[in-house]
């Protein structure tokens, strides 16, 4: 399916990046125009993108606009160091930067600048291509349920955000619904909110925006909506996948796989072979953000006249952790969703490319 982001995530605006803001979403539809190193490397740092795959973009039109005035190799490694620092768990975002580099630095400095443009917008082009092909092998799985359940909607369960405004294509784990959606399979998506930051929010404002039947619902709630058998397949994104399979994604994402394999319902890993980590042997080497506590004790949102803001949930001195990720074993995982084709965590080695 060819799918066309309603609004683009991420665009080449002469030597400028123009981004989707995703922290005024849902409420505010705006973009942001990025003309520095230094202003690419702070909106994915702040999650003004965020998504693994769009991550690893942004970071590589930050290495093309960080070059326009000095393309030396002090000022690449520069480049490719400050962007490199930004999140830690997404393996797509070091993936692109290696990408940038080996196309990089065989080259003479004056061929750099407009050669980091064509490969940083070659990632893109490919990303879009990666999202269709996922969402091509998870409507297979989804026609499968589909076809047992005599027509009935297909329940699919998600946590955070991996749809369009997390990749430059149609999405991850939102692909395969996108794709079922259009072909006229029944479904109904189950979205979590994802405290802290409420990533399930992008969920429902995308799958609201595109028609597709969807209910949101505490991350609390999502254990009894599988133990009363509501839920036909648990679908989510990743941001490392070890190369034995444990995969780490957004925290809470562990809570609904073991609450899956506790009620025989199938847990999928919809990501890239990009975020495969095949120099991770396995989940407890995978580094886990830590984002501080902050982000725990507040709420973001719209007051009652309707203006954006944050209001203090606790108590001043209330001690908070906030790990953005957790890891969910390889032994949870029914199969992870490649672009190319559905894989068992445990034969993920076999998939190694020659160059990783
Ligand atoms: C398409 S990967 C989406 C991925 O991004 C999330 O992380 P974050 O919002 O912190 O960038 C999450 O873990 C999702 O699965």
């Amino acid at each position: 399916m060819n799918f066309v982001q309603p609004i683009p995530t991420l665009q080449r605006d002469g030597n400028a990046a123009v981004i989707l803001d995703q922290t005024l979403l849902p409420h505010r539809v705006a973009t942001c125009r990025l003309e520095t190193l230094e202003a690419v490397a702070a909106a994915i740092r702040d999650m003004q993108v965020r998504g693994a795959p769009l991550i690893g973009a942004t970071a590589a039109f930050g290495v093309a606009i960080a070059l326009r005035t000095d393309a030396g190799d002090a000022r690449l490694a520069e480049a490719l160091e400050v962007l490199g620092k930004t999140r830690p768990t997404a393996v797509n975002l070091h993936w692109a930067l290696a990408r940038m580099r080996t196309c990089l630095q065989a080259l003479p400095a004056e061929a750099r600048h407009q050669a980091a443009w064509l490969e940083a917008e070659a990632i893109c082009r490919d990303d879009a291509r990666t999202c269709a092909a996922i969402g091509d092998h998870g409507l297979a799985l989804l026609h499968e349920i589909a076809t047992r359940r005599g027509g009935k909607p297909v329940r699919v369960m998600t946590h955070c955000n991996a749809g369009w405004v997390a990749t430059l294509g149609a999405g991850t784990a939102l692909a395969p619904v996108y794709q079922a959606h259009a072909a006229g399979v029944p479904v109904h998506v189950w979205v979590s909110e994802t405290r802290p930051r409420n990533q399930g929010l992008l969920t429902e404002w995308e799958l609201r925006e595109a028609g597709v039947p969807h209910t949101y619902l505490t991350d609390n709630a999502a254990g009894i909506l599988v133990a009363r058998g509501e839920v036909d397949i648990v679908i989510t994104g990743a941001d490392r996948v070890a190369a034995n399979g444990d995969s780490a994604n957004k925290v809470g994402t562990y809570l609904k796989a073991l609450a899956a394999n506790d009620n025989q319902v199938p847990f999928y890993i919809a990501a890239p072979m990009s975020t495969v980590d095949f120099d991770c042997p396995g989940g407890e080497a995978i580094p886990i953000e830590d984002r501080g506590p902050a982000e725990v004790l507040s709420v973001s949102g719209l007051d009652a006249t309707g203006q954006p803001g944050t209001i203090r949930l606790a108590p001043d001195g209330v001690a908070a952790v906030n790990p953005a990720f957790d890891v969910t074993p390889a032994r949870l995982i029914t199969g992870i969703i490649t672009e190319l084709g559905v894989c068992a965590p445990g034969r993920l080695i076999g998939w190694k490319p020659r160059s990783a």
